[in-house]
């Protein structure tokens, strides 16, 4: 029987969440979508439901979320995670706040915690407010967001605009207090009426102290970074043995190959580093979305130089180029055409041989595992803060290592480093 049950609004952040429980020690599966009651998901310790849910319209988010934490019910999960971006990503319309709604009220309970601090990847929270490195939120790279630009920092705010709960704050001071002094706070906010608190956080100190005073709570709700603490609770209540073989997964074969997908800050870093060395292609975004062929000739381009070295493929563009393609194709077609697009490379790229692969962007890497039949995948160790190997089977019975890189995560050598520590 699992014991924590995690649903993630999109693949990367499953993945990230995934990542973080192996590394204190659950042994962790990522469903992709919700797992039906045949798939076999033995001895583990924590299931994370990767959901596509972040950007689309939020009842349909709420129903699919609601039937994510049905499956985890019905596999023994004794508490709950529901796993946003760090950067908050959702609007005024959800889906941050009606989820949590949602899952507060099919548990039966009245009080969760919102806190995306991640520091590993400096996201911080002070006085409700969401730093991203030494900017607020609304400075950084996410303003220019595809799909969910963050245009306001204070995370009380922007939460409060999706749900009709009031939404409240435990500030930096009572955080590092430590975990009875949290607890004391979420009795005295509960007993306000408050259902909601944002929870100001800018070190792991923080989160675990957070994570300790949270053990209670069915319902936890952040980034990845607030759930370290979440796995010590289990391992004191006598549940969860101690293992240092959590992150153990199967060797790797096959020639090695990245898409990229992403527009965000850290993958155009991270695109220009690889093309000092490395075989990368730029796909022509614009002739994809006037329905030209651009996936036959960069599969031919790619079959021509895989091998261990990985080549990239990519579509990510500036800010500008984006606008430029979203008024002339619109937000919605433009993406989909490029999420399809890359859904083909990735099934031609395994079928010409690619067993390791890179996967940068959110809802990219939602197109590429669905593209390529993958149903679940085993969390193995990190490469970058929030980014770890995994392990999967795809619909045609190859394993596949595959790493789903969060846009704004990684170094600026990610996409060698990758394939350097995967064993
Ligand atoms: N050149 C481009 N112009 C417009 N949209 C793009 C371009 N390249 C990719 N996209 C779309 O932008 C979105 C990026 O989101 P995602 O993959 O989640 O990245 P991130 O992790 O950075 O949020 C995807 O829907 C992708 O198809
Ligand atoms: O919490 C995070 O920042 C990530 O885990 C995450 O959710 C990333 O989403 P994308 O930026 O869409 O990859």
């Amino acid at each position: 029987m699992a014991l924590l049950g995690v649903i993630a609004d999109d693949f990367t952040g499953a993945t990230d969440i995934a990542g973080m429980l192996v590394k204190a020690g659950m042994r962790t599966v990522q469903t992709i979508g919700v797992p039906d009651a045949a798939m076999p998901l033995d001895d583990i310790d924590a299931i994370v439901v990767a959901l596509k849910s972040r950007t689309i319209a939020a009842p349909e988010a709420v129903t699919l979320s609601l039937d994510a934490l049905g499956a985890l019910q019905r596999r023994g999960c004794r508490q709950f995670f529901f796993k946003y971006c760090s950067t908050f990503d959702s609007t005024d319309a959800g889906n941050i706040g009606p989820v949590a709604d949602a899952l507060l009220d099919a548990l039966a309970s009245d009080f969760t915690i919102f806190c995306p601090a991640f520091p590993a990847n400096a996201r911080a929270i002070f006085n409700g407010y969401l730093f991203v490195g030494p900017v607020l939120l609304s400075e950084s790279g996410m303003r220019h967001h595809p799909l969910t630009p963050m245009t306001d920092p204070s995370l009380v705010r922007v939460l409060q605009r999706q749900t009709a709960r009031t939404v409240g704050l435990i500030p930096l001071g009572i955080v590092q207090g430590g975990a009875e002094a949290i607890r004391a706070e979420i009795a005295r906010l509960r007993g306000a009426g408050i259902a909601h608190a944002v929870v100001d956080a800018v070190a792991d100190a923080d989160l675990l102290a957070i994570g300790t005073a949270c053990a209670e709570l069915p319902l936890v709700t952040g980034g990845s970074g607030v759930s370290m603490g979440l796995p010590a609770n289990f391992r004191r209540a006598g549940l969860l043995p101690a293992s240092d073989s959590a992150a153990a997964l199967p060797a790797a074969h096959g020639h090695a190959a990245i898409l990229a997908g992403s527009c965000s800050t850290a993958t155009l870093g991270q695109i220009a580093d690889f093309e000092k060395h490395g075989a990368a292609l730029h796909l022509d975004t614009r002739a994809l979305c006037e329905g030209r062929d651009v996936v036959g000739p960069a599969l031919a381009w790619a079959r021509a130089r895989l091998g261990d070295k990985p080549v990239l493929l990519s579509s990510s563009d500036t800010p500008d180029a984006v606008k430029a393609l979203q008024a002339a194709f619109g937000v919605e077609a433009s993406s989909q055409k490029i999420e399809a697009a890359m859904a083909a490379l990735a099934r031609g790229l395994a079928e010409a041989g690619v067993g390791r692969l890179v996967v940068a962007g959110g809802e990219t890497s939602g197109a590429v595992v669905s593209a390529l039949g993958v149903r679940a995948l085993r969390i193995g160790a990190e490469i970058d803060p929030g980014v770890p190997w995994t392990s999967a089977a795809t619909s045609d019975g190859k394993t596949v290592a595959l790493a789903l890189k969060s846009g704004n995560f990684g170094a600026a050598d990610f996409f060698t480093k990758a394939f350097t520590v995967l064993s």
